[in-house]
């Protein structure tokens, strides 16, 4: 899913942003204009004036999300230097890998090893993807203290991607969650194509709020909004999160932003306004996970 070309482009946005110092930067950002009476206010001047969340929790997916693409795979002891060094940055998460089929994904294949392989260091979360019972009771074997079940909002994308319906894919998920609950194990769930889907184009607020109150109702501690395929506008992820967060906390929603099209940022920063942020972050090209 990344590329050179959009991380490079990814590292211009950024030094841009720096530069006209909108956000971020050393002197941090000057004190907001007072708004203008509300007659004057132009449509989405009100997401500004509303500032930012105190604090940004990062999930890095790197190793799971952006490895599991990689044409060529990856060595297992490449990653799990790769998930050490990780470790040293101060991220407060990893995803490490998926308890997933190797038939399907064999860049996965040796997640066990992974998972076993690597340093756990102290304060940090090392959560894995679990798609059912049996690859949560392989994820609890290898050493795995936290799990994330991952659906969609795309009937067409769940079952190319793990072969069923969305209605059975939250019944597999209901059984996850019930025996992680007992093994106290904290579960959290992903909702692919939120903001659009390969397959059927445009995807509802409504059901992606849908999917989400699922998730969250069954009892998935957080609910990561995933913009599978990077088609996301700030317009469309300002939408789908209102729509999200009239079913579930806004304490509990986190946005994944792939950068295929250079719009993660952007979208990261209207998720960030809507004071609803984790994004996924790849080591090249953003695809980070804020709350
Ligand atoms: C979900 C399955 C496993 C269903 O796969 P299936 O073939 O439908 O499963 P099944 O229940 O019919 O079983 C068939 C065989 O698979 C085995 N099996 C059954 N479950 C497992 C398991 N957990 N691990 C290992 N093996 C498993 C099972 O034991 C059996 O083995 P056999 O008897 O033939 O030897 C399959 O479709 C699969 O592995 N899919 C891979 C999905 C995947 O990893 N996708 C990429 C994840 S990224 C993502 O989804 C998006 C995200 C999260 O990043 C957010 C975003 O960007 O939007």
């Amino acid at each position: 899913m990344g590329n050179v070309p959009s991380a490079l482009k990814h590292c211009l946005s950024y030094q841009h942003l720096l530069k006209e110092q909108l956000w971020i930067g050393e002197a941090g950002p000057p004190p907001p204009p007072p708004p203008p009476p509300a007659a004057l206010r132009q449509p989405g001047q009100e997401l500004l004036a509303r500032g930012f969340p105190e604090f940004v929790k990062i999930v890095e997916v790197g190793p799971r999300d952006g490895l599991q693409n990689e044409k060529t795979i990856v060595p297992t002891e490449v990653k799990i230097e790769l998930i050490d060094r990780l470790s040293k940055t101060g991220l407060p998460v990893i995803e490490v890998t998926s308890f997933v089929s190797s038939k399907w994904v064999p860049q996965m294949a040796d997640h066990t090893e992974v998972m076993r392989g690597i340093e756990q260091y102290p304060g940090v979360r090392y959560p894995v993807l679990t798609p059912n019972l049996h690859g949560f009771y392989s994820a609890i074997a290898a050493g795995a203290t936290e799990v994330s079940v991952f659906g969609a909002a795309s009937e067409s994308f769940s079952k190319i991607n793990i072969n069923c319906s969305i209605e059975e894919s939250m019944e597999r998920f209901e059984d996850v969650v019930k025996s992680a609950r007992s093994m106290g194990i904290p579960v959290r769930g992903y909702v692919s194509c939120a903001l659009g889907c390969p397959y059927e184009g445009n995807i509802s607020p409504a059901k992606v709020a849908e999917v989400s109150k699922r998730l969250y109702s069954m009892g998935c501690y957080e609910i990561s909004l995933g913009d599978t395929i990077g088609v996301g506008t700030p317009g469309s992820m300002r939408r789908m999160l209102e729509s999200v967060m009239m079913e579930i906390p806004v304490s509990a929603i986190a946005v994944h932003c792939h950068d295929t099209y250079g719009q993660a940022l952007a979208n990261i920063l209207t998720a960030m306004q809507e004071n609803a942020v984790t994004s996924p972050m790849k080591f090249l090209t953003i695809f980070t996970e804020v709350r």
